[in-house]
């Protein structure tokens, strides 16, 4: 491996003839970056500046060599640490290399050469940490949520980068986008990427806890709080301590429980119902919506209060259909998921099936598309998925085509090429039963506007 950075050397050495022949030696080599001090407690106050070897000199006059060892050892073990030392005794050496030392060079007619042997061998291990370390990344990268998480689009990009940034820290996270577009995939793949993964992972849907119970759902409630309540129960914030919860449609939070919310998120620490003793919050919060919070501020419907405390890192997720070819990628891997869990042989989309999914606006999304799927796959006869094996249920639904916020212009074509393939491309039935004039329709066609099948 090509050396990318000088190795950090400090000198810690109190003769100040050693210390000259010392640094001057391990400066020849421009590879090496050296800083030398002539007592223990000028070092320490430098050690933060993470050197990579210390050439140590263990009877310093100020502080013990082992008390200077232990410093080091206990900032970061991984700082080589190489004894410099006058005695040549067996026992003090084995003593030193006890307590971690790399290794031990005694001052005599060789001290120059085996220095840079060892140093040698040093920069080899620090190379080879560097390298396993970047590799541990790049592994860590690609097999974690960028394999459950398909898409390679710029669009899906840019939130995995995001996704990256999140897992580096505590910060709250709220994620947006339309059903079905991964919110809690996203919100998984941060908890699962980040320190708290070894905690749970504690996912609740506002919608689907009736409004009486969602507050002792999140706080817990201690026995007889209310009627009703026989035991004692633990809430989901306390469930998720070290680990993370995922309050899935915040959005549709009544005004009470933002209220208590924004508490416990402003004091860090929360109280079950008819107790009076404060369990401290150690949680990491990602909210999801599908609505835009900022405007149902604006309503007033979403306090502005707790907007902003939830905001933290906001990640919008695109909709399938702004996401290109990952249709077809997020097709695939449905495809193959459902082969597998089935035993079937793995089958193949033909490229008219491929063509027909490419042009769906999916409002449902991903979920849309796994469904679609999977459906495809029971249909089709072979290997091969065919077009006619694919068929999309939420077509029908005129709120969900609705939802998608074409143009005017892009709705007509739409319209066309239903009719269109309902009527086998006859283009002036089609321009009788939706009462336009065929030449709208034939100067759609012509202008790629209407895609005929
Ligand atoms: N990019 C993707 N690659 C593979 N699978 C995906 C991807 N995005 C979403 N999925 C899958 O699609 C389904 C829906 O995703 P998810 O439940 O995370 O969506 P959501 O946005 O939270 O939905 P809702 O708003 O309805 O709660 C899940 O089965 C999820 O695993």
């Amino acid at each position: 491996m090509e050396n990318s950075k000088p190795l950090k050397i400090f000198v810690v050495e109190d003769d100040e003839w050693y210390n000259n022949f010392l640094t001057y030696n391990l400066e020849l080599n421009e590879d090496n970056e050296v800083h030398s001090f002539k007592n223990g407690k000028d070092f320490i106050k430098k050690l933060h500046e993470r050197p990579d070897v210390v050439t140590l000199d263990y009877s310093l006059p100020d502080m013990d060599g082992d008390k200077v060892m232990r410093h080091i050892k206990d900032f970061d073990s991984n700082i080589q640490v190489l004894v410099v030392s006058g005695q040549e005794d067996i026992e003090t050496a084995v003593e030193i290399l006890k307590q971690g030392a790399y290794d031990y060079v005694v001052k005599n007619n060789d001290t120059r050469e085996r220095l840079f042997a060892v140093l040698n061998h040093i920069r080899k291990n620090v190379e080879l940490k560097e390298e396993i370390s970047e590799l541990k990344k790049e592994i860590s990268k690609k097999y974690d949520f960028s394999k459950a998480i398909v898409g390679n689009s710029t669009a899906i990009k840019k939130v995995f980068s995001l996704i990256e940034k999140a897992c580096e820290s505590k910060i709250t996270v709220s994620v947006t986008g339309e059903t079905g577009t991964g919110k809690e995939l996203v919100a998984k793949a941060i908890h699962y990427n980040s320190k708290r993964k070894k905690k749970p992972f504690v996912p609740v849907n506002i919608t689907a806890i009736p409004k009486d119970l969602i507050e002792s759902e999140l706080f817990g409630h201690e026995k007889g709080a209310f009627t009703g309540a026989q035991q004692r129960r633990i809430g989901k914030f306390e469930e998720a301590t070290g680990g993370t919860i995922f309050l899935d449609e915040i959005g549709e939070m009544d005004p009470n429980l933002q209220a208590k919310l924004l508490r416990v998120l402003q004091e860090r620490e929360l109280t079950r119902i008819g107790s009076n003793k404060t369990i401290p919050l150690d949680v990491r919060i990602i909210v999801a919506t599908h609505r835009n919070l900022a405007d149902e501020v604006k309503k007033g419907t979403f306090r502005e209060d707790l907007y902003y405390r939830l905001l933290g890192l906001p990640i919008h997720l695109p909709p399938l259909r702004e996401r290109g070819n990952d249709i077809l990628l997020i097709a695939d891997f449905f495809v193959k998921e459902y082969c597998k869990e089935n035993e079937i042989p793995i089958k193949k989309l033909s490229s008219k099936a491929k063509n027909k999914l490419l042009k769906f606006p999916f409002p449902g999304n991903v979920r849309e598309l796994k469904a679609v799927i999977e459906l495809a796959c029971v249909m089709a006869n072979d290997e091969m998925i065919e077009e006619s094996d694919i068929s999309f249920n939420s077509s029908n639904n005129m709120q969900d085509i609705l939802m998608k916020e074409m143009t005017l212009k892009e709705y007509q074509a739409r319209i066309i090429e239903t009719f269109m393939e309902k009527y086998e491309n006859n283009v002036l039935q089609v321009a009788k039963k939706l009462d336009v004039g065929k030449s709208t329709i034939y100067r759609m066609i012509q202008n790629g506007e209407v895609q005929q099948k």
